[in-house]
């Protein structure tokens, strides 16, 4: 269970203070949206979630581990085997087959090349990018690269996806598709936490975080 309590955020050198003592746990099985105006810390409070920022106040736990407080190798391992993450602009290497690319975060977990692969195929599969396996990224479409970023952010089975914006750049078909994605792995027990602006996105929501 991903949970945070009396979270508060400054970036360095800034006076301006986010979330102000913000607790919230997210379930799990739920495709949780965030939402807020723009500038209101949205994109931050993934960053805080993904272990990738400290909190500068309060405490995010996962399985009731105080991992804001755990030491950077630990933070680090809980990132690589709990954690997938999907950003709005896919920023996947383009040097790299998409295959590649989505067998990366397996490894990172320690799982080894034969079963990350396996693996990377079947999630390939239900993105509907297989028949795109050694193509790379400069070779496929916008909504295409999403799919394959999704496929990424599930290759090493993460407890946790966190998604941000994850349709901003998508049509309605290609949003359907990754929504769809999103419930189907939050029905395996998955918490699934998406930022978002898409209306379409928080109606299809099971719960809603409105920060303001
Ligand atoms: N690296 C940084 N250093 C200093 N301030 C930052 C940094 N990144 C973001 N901010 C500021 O922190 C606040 C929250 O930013 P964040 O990107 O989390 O908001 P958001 O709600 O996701 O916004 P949007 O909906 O426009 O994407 C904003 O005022 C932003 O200008």
């Amino acid at each position: 269970m991903l949970a945070i309590t009396d979270v508060a955020f400054s970036y360095p050198h800034s006076k301006e203070v986010l979330y102000n003592g913000l607790s919230h746990t997210f379930t799990p099985g739920a495709v949780s949206s965030v939402t807020g105006p723009s500038g209101c810390g949205k994109s931050t409070l993934l960053y805080i979630l993904g272990l990738m920022l400290r909190p500068s106040q309060g405490h995010v736990f996962l399985n009731e581990i105080a991992l804001s407080a755990a030491p950077n190798l630990a933070r680090a391992r809980a990132r690589a085997t709990s954690f997938g993450f999907v950003f709005q602009d896919s920023a996947l290497d383009p040097t790299r087959s998409i295959l590649d690319a989505v067998i990366e975060p397996a490894l990172y977990a320690g799982w080894s090349r034969a079963d990350a692969a396996v693996r990377a195929r079947e999630l390939m599969d239900l993105t509907q990018v297989n028949y795109r396996a050694s193509h790379k990224p400069g070779q496929i479409s916008g909504g295409q690269a999403q799919r394959v970023a999704l496929a990424r952010a599930l290759v090493n089975d993460p407890q946790v996806v966190l998604a941000d914006e994850p349709t901003g750049n998508l049509d309605k078909a290609n949003a359907e598709i990754v929504l769809d994605i999103f419930h189907q792995q939050a029905a395996l027990g998955r918490t699934i936490i998406v930022v978002t602006h898409d209306p379409f996105v928080v109606a299809n929501s099971d719960e809603i975080l409105e920060l303001i």
